[in-house]
């Protein structure tokens, strides 16, 4: 990428900054920022000086870029690619640290030279890093990765489909798509699909009018009525039985339906969010979900994390959770935490706010020791270990392989470090490392 330093037309660029409505800037190639709009002024508590404040002292309060202090500079990968570059960081806004969609785009002159970077921002108001009310927890990778996807989707109108684990927080997600959509102030409906028959589907989904059938004394409203200009999120859309699928198809294509009984066709105004835990494309190939309605659904698929993939936010979670509890004067130890950061959680976040609300409870001292941790963390989860794409240091990948042969074999110690190809002795010095035990 070609460079030029501080030499262009600021009065244009000013102009361009204040033409955008969300908190924007123009910095050059050194950071230092020469247009500011208003939305950004009011987004920081530091005041920005014009050719003299830089963004990275203005939204982290660091001395030096970004990257110098662990986290990705887009203006780095900008320049590596050539092309606009988008990054979720964390900023110290005038509301407290606040999530932020960071959008990078690199301006050329005339010539093709990289004058400077136009930073715009968006502000993600349904996550925090640490524990806030109502809010999704979290700051590891995968977890970024997530939220930048769902503040993009919540922009549009794409019907999204979210896969995750059971617990991973897929209702909380398709809530967070909802309130930040231009919906918002309309209803969020949510149809359980798991356990409904085909006669109970449709009368849910479209409602029934007086004398439909057996037992309908009175006309219902269905849910897709209820969700009028709102968002409906049908959880669990693979159990959706097959011939009610092509109705629900029928409904989307369409956007019109029918009550159970009734003959006058009714226009549906709802976004679309289905989840499923299991991986509809193989339900596809199986033939047991139609692949035309996949297609439908998927507009936008955003996968959920499991909580194994986010071992970092265990701690942070933890802490939101004892917070919404009536013990919340309670702390847990180092090593209860420590031991709760070591166990897969099969259950996901859900299993982890159970087991901090009966560790609480559990624990006579105010100090949550390892011992009133929960049986369950001890019980060998029947989750098979597999590899992840994350990268772990060799020192966190021979924990985690040791503490899997721990929970799984049986032979004696000195069998053990023989296929380890080790000394019993330094065996027994890594477990101690490790704060394991084999038994
Ligand atoms: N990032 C998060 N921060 C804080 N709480 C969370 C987070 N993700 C999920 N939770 C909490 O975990 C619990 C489970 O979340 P949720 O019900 O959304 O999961 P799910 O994937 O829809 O589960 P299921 O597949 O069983 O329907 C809820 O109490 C939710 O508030």
């Amino acid at each position: 990428m070609k460079i030029k330093g501080r030499n262009m037309n600021t009065s244009i660029v000013q102009t361009m900054i204040n033409s955008i409505d969300k908190p924007a800037i123009f910095i050059d190639t050194q950071y230092t920022i020469l247009a500011v709009n208003e939305a950004y002024k009011n987004t920081y508590e530091n005041e920005v000086i014009i050719g003299n404040s830089h963004c990275f002292e203005i939204s982290h309060g660091h001395t030096s870029p970004c990257d110098k202090h662990g986290e990705e500079c887009p203006i780095q990968a900008c320049i590596k690619t050539e092309r606009a570059s988008s990054v979720v960081h964390i900023h110290n806004t005038s509301q407290g640290k606040t999530y932020c969609d960071i959008l990078m785009k690199p301006i050329k002159d005339a010539d093709g030279i990289t004058t400077g970077f136009l930073e715009i921002l968006d502000r993600i108001d349904f996550a925090a890093a640490d524990s806030q009310a109502d809010k999704m927890i979290g700051s590891c990778d995968p977890f970024k990765n997530m939220l930048t996807k769902i503040n993009r989707a919540a922009k549009s109108e794409i019907a999204v489909l979210l896969h995750g684990e059971t617990g991973t927080g897929k209702e909380l997600v398709a809530k967070a798509l909802h309130q930040s959509s231009r919906r918002a102030e309309k209803p969020f409906v949510v149809i359980e699909c798991t356990g409904l028959n085909e006669n109970l589907f449709e009368s849910e989904l479209f409602g029934h009018e007086k004398g439909a059938f057996t037992g309908a004394t009175h006309a219902k409203s269905g849910l897709i009525e209820v969700a009028n200009g709102g968002t409906v999120f049908f959880d669990e859309i693979a159990d959706v039985p097959l011939s009610m699928q092509v109705k629900l198809l029928r409904l989307l294509e369409t956007q019109c339906y029918r009550t159970v009984g009734g003959l006058k066709q009714r226009k549906a105004d709802f976004r679309l969010i289905c989840a499923s835990h299991q991986n509809l494309l193989d339900l596809v190939e199986s033939g047991q979900f139609r692949k035309d309605l996949y297609y439908r659904i998927a507009g936008f698929p955003i996968s959920l994390p499991s909580l194994a993939q986010r071992q970092d936010d265990i701690e942070a979670l933890v802490l939101h959770f004892l917070n919404h509890t009536e013990l919340r004067h309670k702390r847990f130890s180092d090593a209860a935490l420590k031991r709760l950061s070591q166990y897969d959680f099969p259950g996901n976040i859900r299993q982890l706010k159970n087991i901090v609300e009966q560790a609480t409870l559990l624990a006579d001292e105010d100090i949550i020791e390892i011992q009133d941790l929960p049986e369950q963390i001890f019980v060998k989860s029947a989750k098979p270990q597999t590899l992840s794409d994350e990268i772990v240091s060799l020192d966190v990948a021979e924990e985690r392989y040791l503490r899997q042969v721990c929970e799984s074999q049986k032979i004696s110690i000195d069998e053990l470090a023989d296929k380890l190809d080790v000394s019993t002795r330094t065996l027994y010095r890594k477990l101690q490392k490790f704060g394991l035990k084999y038994e």
